[in-house]
């Protein structure tokens, strides 16, 4: 376990946790669970879209110069040679002087070049009286003119939406190869932790970071799988993450990583060559532990106070799970805020803190630029590691540069962490 005292920048430690993903396998999947994967193929239509000439209407499909001089005050009556509903088989020929009564995505007949939507006529079923003239084309919707055979409809590395399952779905393909999704396990350490609900003993507290970890890994797109807590027993911890070693996609711990005497996690890794200890210079979040177990699984030992948890997770995990997933676009989106209330920054350390959007009037400091949003602390309490309750406040966490001071009316970058 190389363990190293002399600081990591913030940029230096995400870039060695991106540097340990790779985007996963790719598998089959059905329409049913395409949803929330990332596109490991390009899908294209072979046929154009639509299919063929349809009806964007219900009403009566007509040649056009038969109803060249239809109004209200010189209605034109046509014959009804056929009743066209959506999914109809049926190709009548429609000859000058008929038309054919048609539904909403029925093919065109041949003959017929235009429809007249039923509000224009007086729904005749044998015959039909038309008071409106239409144009060639009027209300057809054109064979190809959503896509021509070839056409890319979605590109690989697309995270499939709702939109995207049914672009898939209309060109006819049942089943997509897609990036498999990072199975994460993740183990909350620490003897004084307890399941939630249990009864607590003096000194115990709930665990609540392998909770939060584990909805972290869903929300980011894994599978997690939550384990623990575990005591501060190195053997066992050891023993767990080796049996752990190759078959998942990554390992998150909490805690036990900093230089207390029973830092459990520290323990277990300390004859892991490729697992590095090393204070980054972020606040909160300083220590942090990374590599790959001798299977090659790559663990993030973060620091055990959940704030620190949740910020290690944004800033070093998350990204490297959605690369596991076959994303490029790794990043939370950013925006830039108008700071409504100054904070003391500590020295020589970026500094995260939660925050949270208030409405500029309502802010002390004033609307700075009415294109900015502005934000205050997500809680009074401001970066305090320790804050887990005030830290569900938080609707984005402001990047402050080391050595910067934050006054009132500042602006600052803020990656937004709120759904
Ligand atoms: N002498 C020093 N002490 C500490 C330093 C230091 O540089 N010198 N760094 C501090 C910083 S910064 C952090 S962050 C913490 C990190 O410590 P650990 O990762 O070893 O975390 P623990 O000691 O296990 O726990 C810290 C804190 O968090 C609570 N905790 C832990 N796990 C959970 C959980 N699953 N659910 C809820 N709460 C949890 C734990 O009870 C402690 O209160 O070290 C500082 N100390
Ligand atoms: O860096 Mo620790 O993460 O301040 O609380």
């Amino acid at each position: 376990m190389p363990t190293t005292t002399a600081m990591r920048t913030l940029d230096e430690h995400r870039a060695a946790s991106l540097a340990l993903a790779a985007p996963l396998p790719t598998v089959v999947v059905g329409l049913p669970d395409a949803l929330g994967h990332v596109l490991a193929q390009d899908v294209r239509t072979d046929e154009p879209l639509p299919r063929w000439d349809n009806s964007a209407m219900d009403g009566y499909a007509v040649r056009a110069d038969d109803v060249r001089d239809a109004s209200d005050a010189t209605p034109v009556t046509l014959r009804v040679v056929a009743d066209l509903p959506a999914g109809s088989s049926g190709r009548p020929v429609v000859e000058p002087g008929t038309a054919a009564r048609i539904m909403t995505g029925a093919p065109v007949p041949p003959g017929a070049d235009a429809v007249v939507p039923v509000e224009d006529t007086d729904a005749g079923t044998t015959t039909v009286e038309v008071r409106a003239s239409k144009a060639v084309g009027q209300h057809v919707r054109r064979a190809g003119e959503d896509a021509v055979p070839g056409d890319l409809v979605v590109a690989a590395g697309t995270l499939l939406g709702p939109a995207h399952v049914a672009a898939v779905a209309s060109v006819g393909v049942a089943q997509v190869a897609v990036h498999r999704r990072p199975r994460v396990a993740v183990i909350s350490t620490g003897d004084e932790l307890v399941t939630p609900g249990t009864t607590l003993a003096h000194g115990q507290i709930p665990d609540s970071n392998s909770w939060l970890l584990a909805a972290a890994v869903r929300e980011a797109g894994g599978e997690a799988m939550r384990l623990g807590p575990v005591g501060d027993d190195p053997d066992a911890l050891r023993d767990l993450l080796h049996g752990l070693d190759g078959g998942v996609d990554a390992i998150v711990t909490s805690g036990g990583v900093s230089v207390g005497a029973f830092d459990v996690v520290k323990a277990a890794l300390l004859d892991e060559p490729d697992v590095v200890f090393v204070p980054v210079a972020v606040q909160p979040g300083k220590p942090q532990g990374l590599g790959r177990l001798p299977g090659g699984t790559p663990v993030f030992a973060l620091p055990g106070n959940p704030v620190s948890s949740f910020v290690s997770f944004e800033l070093f995990v998350r990204p490297a799970l959605l690369r596991m997933r076959g994303l490029t676009d790794v990043e939370r989106p950013t925006t830039t805020a108008v700071v409504d209330d100054g904070w003391r920054t500590p020295p020589g350390r970026a500094q995260v803190m939660p925050v949270r959007f208030v409405a500029p009037a309502a802010s002390g400091a004033g609307a700075r630029t009415p294109t900015h949003p502005h934000v205050v602390r997500a809680t009074a309490g401001g970066s305090g590691s320790h804050l887990v309750a005030r830290l569900a406040l938080a609707e984005g966490l402001a990047i402050v540069p080391p050595d910067t001071q934050v006054a009132a009316g500042d602006l600052v970058t803020v990656l937004r962490v709120a759904p």
